[in-house]
């Protein structure tokens, strides 16, 4: 049985039907990489999956059992890295990463986010407030999220944004040691990362026009 499965997925974000009749399953240590154009769902897929938003039709299960039937748990095992995730200017990368680590749960926060920052190659960034950090410095912030607490659904939404070379290198290593410990992957990405032996799933094959009718 898959460790985490949707079935005949519909998502409607306002009038919009985005996709329908999506169905994946995952194997714990498995993974699933999202691919598709701008608009085609990727990001609103990775929210449902998140708990963030609600199918319009279809489910999703968690080790055989529905997770509408306890949001609060799915949320519980889920890291969510979106696009547009806050730092919060005054905190030091540190303690903005311990904020998140206290909430996921870590046995000593401030411990478990310098760790964090150290795995995604930034040690150095630990006292700097979040103003001052650049684009990719904040982008491995977000991502070493998921490594200051753990939670075996990791959702990615395009998580290369802004990286270089060697923070997309570490970011596949903790991927992969994720996998290797029986967690999940999500990630929606336009193929700058490597992420072997997933599954891919091309959102095209379940977009549909503004009238309903499956885009050209
Ligand atoms: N809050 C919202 N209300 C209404 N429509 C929305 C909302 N958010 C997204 N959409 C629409 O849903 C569709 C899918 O958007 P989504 O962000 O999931 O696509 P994506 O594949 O992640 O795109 P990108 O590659 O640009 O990030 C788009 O047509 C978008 O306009």
């Amino acid at each position: 049985m898959p460790l985490f499965a949707g079935t005949d997925l519909t998502c409607l974000r306002g009038e919009r039907l985005v996709f329908q009749d999506l169905s994946f399953s995952v194997e714990a240590g498995g993974a699933l990489v999202l691919l598709g154009p701008n608009g085609s769902g990727k990001s609103s897929l990775l929210r449902l999956m998140a708990g963030l938003l609600r199918p319009f039709a279809g489910g999703l299960s968690w080790d055989g059992a529905a997770v509408a039937d306890d949001p609060d748990l799915h949320r519980g095992r889920v890291h969510y890295v979106g696009h547009l995730d806050a730092v919060k200017p005054v905190l030091s990368a540190r303690e903005n990463l311990a904020f998140w680590a206290e909430m996921g749960g870590a046995a000593d926060p401030m411990a478990a986010a310098l760790a964090a920052l150290e795995r995604l190659g930034v040690p150095h960034i630990a006292d700097i407030p979040g103003r001052y950090l650049s684009a990719g410095q904040k982008r491995r912030l977000n991502l070493a999220r998921v490594l200051a607490a753990p939670a075996p659904l990791w959702l990615l939404d395009e998580p290369s944004v802004a990286l270089d070379r060697a923070g997309i290198g570490q970011l596949e290593a903790a991927i992969a040691e994720h996998r290797a410990g029986g967690g999940i992957v999500v990630v929606s990405t336009h193929a700058e990362i490597e992420v072997p032996e997933a599954d891919t799933l091309h959102m095209d094959d379940f977009a549909v026009g503004m009238d309903g009718s499956p885009l050209e």
